[in-house]
């Protein structure tokens, strides 16, 4: 670890390193979540088109084989091979003719029968020719080529057998999920519960875009930021949306009724040290238990996990970007938990730095960064801000997830190998 003299102080001015000595590291952070967020224990049935989003709460089994019977992969002639002797060409009579969805009629010996893809497979063949391939007749077709056993037939379970695993428990349903349940014949699907969230967003100096603003007041912009996160999830019922203000009393009560009626409360602001940070005493007067308050991140620092009775408490900063960034690595590892996800998240991937990266060794750094294109090798490139401002979200939106500088990184010079999260 290289030690250097102070840079000049970010947005927020938490680069202090009299504070770094509490902080406890990203992965600890994560593991004491992982320790005490088990997943809600009760399920429901859902139709499959109602299930997107959700996450299983049992295995999708296949209910018959898939595919269920040999088919036909293209359009033309199924035929027995068995029944071509001798040099060709053969020439074949045309006996039935097999649509997708219906029985398809036998075949015996020298006859072929006109079928398309997805039909059934005539008992008696064991091969389609596609119709580019003969020439057909009236009522027979010439083929000049002997057809290998097997050709251009979809077989019975060659997929997955009945009774296969598709889907293990704990899997998110996105399109494909929804996707492999269809064609396992699935109809209705076990899944967790929705995870009742409530979102309570702390500060004095709050307003809500379109009411009038004193001066010494600013936008809310977690309220409207977190809301649509959550919304965004299928998995989360977002049950209630409150403002509070900067009293341990007025909070205390706030908590009391929220934490009652949620599995998770997400607050937002007034856990740092000042005495006007009132979220921490509210919750520790309720009951609650602090599993961690201080993370060595940027931005984030603050951030605080804990307990209420069962119900889970995360404590974001008031800073938006801190608050986004909080919610990306605690808030969604705190959600998986919680809702039985074993779905993998988007994966990290290295990237190569366009710009200089300045970086005073002690916290791990996530900086929103765009990706820019590839550098010669192939490698993707990415590029951001010179510093991390925790109150700014203004260029947030350009970015494509957050880059990673690691805690003993010094500065680096463009070019240099870094850890990205895609945000999806
Ligand atoms: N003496 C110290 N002061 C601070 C420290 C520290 O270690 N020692 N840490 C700083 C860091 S880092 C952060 S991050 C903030 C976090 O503080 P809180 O979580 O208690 O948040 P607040 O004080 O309530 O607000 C911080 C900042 O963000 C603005 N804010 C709050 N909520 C919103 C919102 N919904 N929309 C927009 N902006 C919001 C608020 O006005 C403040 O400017 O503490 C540092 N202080
Ligand atoms: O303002 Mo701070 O950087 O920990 O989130």
């Amino acid at each position: 670890m290289t030690a250097l003299e102070p840079l000049a102080p970010s947005g927020c001015g938490c680069d202090r390193r009299d504070t770094a000595g509490k902080l406890i590291p990203i992965d600890t952070a994560l593991s004491l979540i992982a320790d005490r967020a088990q997943p809600v224990a009760e399920t429901e049935t859902l139709y499959l088109q109602d299930a997107r989003g959700r996450i299983l709460a049992a295995p999708v089994v296949a209910q018959a084989a898939i595919p269920p019977f040999d088919s036909a992969a293209m359009d033309g002639y199924a035929l027995a091979t068995s029944a071509l002797s001798g040099p060709g060409p053969w020439t074949l009579p045309v006996v039935a003719r097999g649509p997708a969805g219906q029985p398809a009629a036998a075949l015996s010996g020298l006859q072929a029968s006109r079928i398309f893809t997805g039909a059934p497979l005539p008992a008696g063949a064991d091969a389609v020719i596609m119709q580019e391939e003969v020439r057909r007749h009236a009522h027979s077709i010439r083929i000049a080529q002997r057809p290998i056993p097997g050709q251009n037939i979809r077989h019975a379970a060659s997929e997955m057998p009945r009774g296969a695993v598709m889907l293990h428990e704990g899997s998110r349903l996105g399109p494909r999920e929804i996707a492999a349940c269809a064609s396992a014949g699935a109809s209705h699907l076990l899944l967790r519960r929705r995870l009742r969230v409530s979102l309570l967003v702390t500060g004095d100096e709050l307003r809500q875009t379109g009411a009038p603003r004193d001066a010494a007041q600013i936008w809310d912009v977690n309220t409207p930021m977190l809301r649509t996160l959550l919304a965004a999830r299928p998995e989360v019922d977002l049950i209630a949306v409150e403002t509070g203000l900067d009293s341990r009393d007025g909070l205390f009560l706030q908590i009391a009724e929220l934490a009652g009626a949620s599995d998770l409360l997400i607050t937002t602001g007034g856990i740092s040290v000042g005495e006007e940070d009132h979220v921490k005493p509210a919750i520790l007067a309720r009951g609650g238990r602090i599993a961690f308050s201080g993370v060595a991140i940027k931005p984030g620092k603050p951030v605080t996990y804990g307990q209420i009775g069962s119900t889970h408490w995360l404590g974001l900063p008031g800073n938006p970007l801190s608050a986004f960034v909080t919610w990306h690595l605690f808030g969604q590892a705190l959600l998986h938990r919680l809702t039985g996800n074993h779905s993998a998240g988007p994966a990290r991937r290295h990237v190569v730095t366009a710009d200089p990266v300045r970086h005073k060794p002690g916290r791990c750094e996530y900086r929103p960064a765009r990706c820019i294109g590839f550098d010669p090798q192939g490698r993707e490139v990415v590029t951001f801000a010179a510093e991390t401002h925790s109150a700014r979200v203004g260029a947030l939106h350009a970015a494509d997830g957050l880059m990673l500088i690691p805690a003993d990184a010094a500065d680096l010079p463009p070019g240099a190998l870094a850890e990205f999260l895609p945000f999806c």
